[in-house]
C-alpha cells in the first residue's frame, strides 16, 4: 500500500483522513465513512458543505459532506418512526481503509464498515465505499449479497451537501417529471421550472436523470453524475435549520442536498452486486 499521499489525524475519538494529489484534496471522517470535503486544485474551492456546528466526535451523524444512507432511506425501515436510526447505520459507525493507490494525479481509496447487519437488517452482505479523487470526485457505495439462497431488498443514498454559497442564486437543472413532496404528505407534483429555492424543500424525484447541474448566478457550477439510482432527493431545511442543534439558523443559505438515491427498493439475489455512484465534477 502506498501511504505517502494520505495523512491520518486523530481527534476527539474520531480519525480523519486527508488525501491529496496534484488534482485535488479530499478529507474523510472514518466515523461514517463520510467524505467531508472535495477541493479541486484548479480553483481551491470546496464543493461540499459541512455545518460549522456539526458534531464530528462520533456522538451523532455528521451534518454535511456525504452521509451514507443504507440499508434504508430516512425512516422507511418498516418500524415506528424513531425506533431505528434515520438513514440506517452506516453513517454512525467506524470504517477502515482497506485499499489505497495513488499515481500522483488520481487517488483511489476503498473503505469498509465494521458492521453490515443490525436491528432492521439481518442479511449477509459486504459493503465497500470506493472513492476516486481526481479533478472529479467519484463516490461509489457497493453492496454485494453474500446470501446463499434468499434475496433481500434495500434502499440507499449518497446524501451529498453541496456548498452553494448563496441558495438564493442557485438553480438546479436537469430534473423533470414528478416528485413526491414529503412536506405535503407525499403529494405528487411536477418539477418546477426554473428549479429555484425560496422555502423548505424535501422532495423525492421519481425520474432519475444521469446528469444534473447546480447553476450559481446563471453559470454552471457543479455537475452531478449519478448511476445505480432510481430517485433524486432534493433537500434544504430552510428555517427549520434553526431547530437543529447541529446547524446554525442561517446555515441553510449555504447548502443544498442533491442525493443520488434508491428509494423504491433494489432487490439483490445471491451473489448480486449493486453499486450506487455519484460523480461530482
Ligand atoms: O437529519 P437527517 O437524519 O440527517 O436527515 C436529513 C434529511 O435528509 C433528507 O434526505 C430527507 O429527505 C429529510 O426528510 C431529512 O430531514
Amino acid at each position: 500500500m502506498n501511504d505517502q499521499t494520505y495523512q491520518i489525524e486523530e481527534k476527539d475519538g474520531n480519525r480523519f483522513v486527508t488525501v491529496s494529489n496534484a488534482s485535488a484534496s479530499c478529507r474523510i471522517s472514518l466515523f461514517g465513512g463520510h467524505v467531508l470535503s472535495f477541493i479541486p486544485s484548479h480553483d481551491n474551492r470546496d464543493r461540499l458543505w459541512v455545518s460549522p456546528v456539526a458534531v464530528l466526535n462520533g456522538e451523532r451523524p455528521i451534518r454535511g459532506g456525504i452521509p451514507l444512507c443504507w440499508p434504508w432511506f430516512s425512516d422507511a425501515h418498516g418500524k415506528a418512526k424513531g425506533e431505528l436510526p434515520s438513514h440506517g447505520f452506516l453513517r454512525t459507525q467506524m470504517w477502515d481503509i482497506s485499499e489505497f493507490n495513488c499515481d500522483g494525479t488520481t487517488s483511489e481509496m476503498v473503505l469498509t464498515p465494521a458492521i453490515t447487519k443490525g436491528p432492521g437488517f439481518s442479511y449477509e452482505c459486504a459493503v465497500k465505499l470506493r472513492l476516486k479523487i481526481a479533478s472529479e470526485l467519484t463516490v461509489s457505495l457497493e453492496t454485494t449479497s453474500l446470501e446463499e439462497q434468499q434475496a433481500f431488498t434495500l434502499n440507499c443514498a449518497l446524501h451529498t451537501y453541496f456548498d452553494v454559497n448563496n441558495i438564493a442564486d442557485v438553480a438546479l437543472e436537469g430534473l423533470a417529471g414528478e416528485y413526491k413532496d414529503k412536506l405535503e404528505d407525499w403529494a405528487v407534483k411536477p418539477a418546477p421550472t426554473p428549479y429555484t429555492f425560496s422555502s423548505e424543500t424535501d422532495r423525492i424525484h421519481q425520474e432519475a436523470p444521469k446528469t444534473l447541474t447546480i447553476v450559481a448566478n446563471q453559470s454552471p457550477y457543479i455537475t452531478i453524475g449519478s448511476a445505480g439510482h432510481d430517485s433524486i432527493v432534493v433537500w434544504n431545511p430552510w428555517q427549520s435549520a434553526a431547530s437543529m442543534s447541529d446547524m446554525d439558523a442561517f446555515g441553510y443559505k449555504q447548502m443544498l442536498c442533491v442525493e443520488t438515491a434508491v428509494t423504491n427498493g433494489i432487490t439483490l439475489n445471491p451473489g448480486d452486486i449493486h453499486t450506487l455512484t455519484q460523480v461530482i465534477a
